[in-house]
């Protein structure tokens, strides 16, 4: 039989990743954050050189580089042609253009194969946009997390330094907007898809509300 699969989508700063490892590290379970992905083909465009607003530069090249993510909620880890880039694909350069690459039909093809090898047999929480759409679309738990915009620019500028709440709400905006209208595989709710607010709730309560459902559901 296969493994539980719980897909975890949402937008920036929802609390996507937290919350999936929380859960995975309560359950047993492995984790893949599959914005790392993204992330991580990004950086390599951009180090080659890439013009990432060209969609057809972008889409020729992004079968060459080798990507390896790890799926340790503990120590979660992702490298690119053997260069571990887990701290390179957090900075503002890569931030501002993920949107655009993640939105190249090609580069979602090769992704979304990649990812759906890591899931395999399951035993994982796999974090992302379209992961109850598209990628694990028979997930045995699908959860949509959400927050008002102003907590969660709140909660990203807590833990980015000189960053300000206003700041942060106007890039999520632009990002939001960007992953939720692009014409292949878009941010939208799965259908089957719990939706969990978590304006009003600590981690832990998130946490706790999942591992319930998870509960519920096997
Ligand atoms: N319910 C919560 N209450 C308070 N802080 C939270 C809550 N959930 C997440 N956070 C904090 O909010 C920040 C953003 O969370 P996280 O990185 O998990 O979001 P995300 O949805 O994965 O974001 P992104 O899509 O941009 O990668 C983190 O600092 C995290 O600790
Ligand atoms: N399944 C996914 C995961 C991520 N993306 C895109 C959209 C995001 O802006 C970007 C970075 O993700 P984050 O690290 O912020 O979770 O990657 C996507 O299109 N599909």
């Amino acid at each position: 039989m296969a493994g539980l699969v719980v897909a975890m989508d949402g937008p920036s700063g929802s609390g996507k990743s937290s919350v999936s490892r929380g859960v995975a590290r309560a359950l047993g379970l492995r984790y893949l954050d599959t914005g790392a992905m993204y992330r991580a083909m990004t950086w390599w465009m951009l180090r080659q050189g890439v013009d990432v607003a060209d969609a057809a530069a972008v889409a020729a090249r992004c079968g060459e580089p080798a990507l390896v993510s790890g799926t340790d909620p503990d120590a979660p880890a992702i490298h690119v042609d053997g260069v571990d880039v887990a701290g390179p694909i957090r900075q503002a350069d890569v931030t501002g253009a993920v949107s655009a690459v993640a939105a190249v039909p090609e580069v979602r093809r090769r992704l979304v194969a990649l990812q759906r090898e890591i899931v395999g047999d399951g035993d994982i929480v796999v974090e992302g946009r379209d992961i109850g759409t598209v990628v694990c679309p028979d997930a045995g738990v699908k959860v949509y997390l959400t927050a008002s915009a102003e907590a969660r620019a709140r909660r990203r500028s807590a833990e980015v330094t000189g960053s300000t709440v206003e700041a942060q709400q106007a890039d999520m905006a632009r990002r939001d907007t960007l992953d939720s209208t692009r014409t292949t595989d878009p941010l939208s709710m799965a259908a089957g898809a719990v939706e969990l607010d978590t304006t009003e709730l600590t981690l832990d309560e998130v946490i706790a509300e999942v591992l319930r459902l998870v509960k519920e559901r096997t």
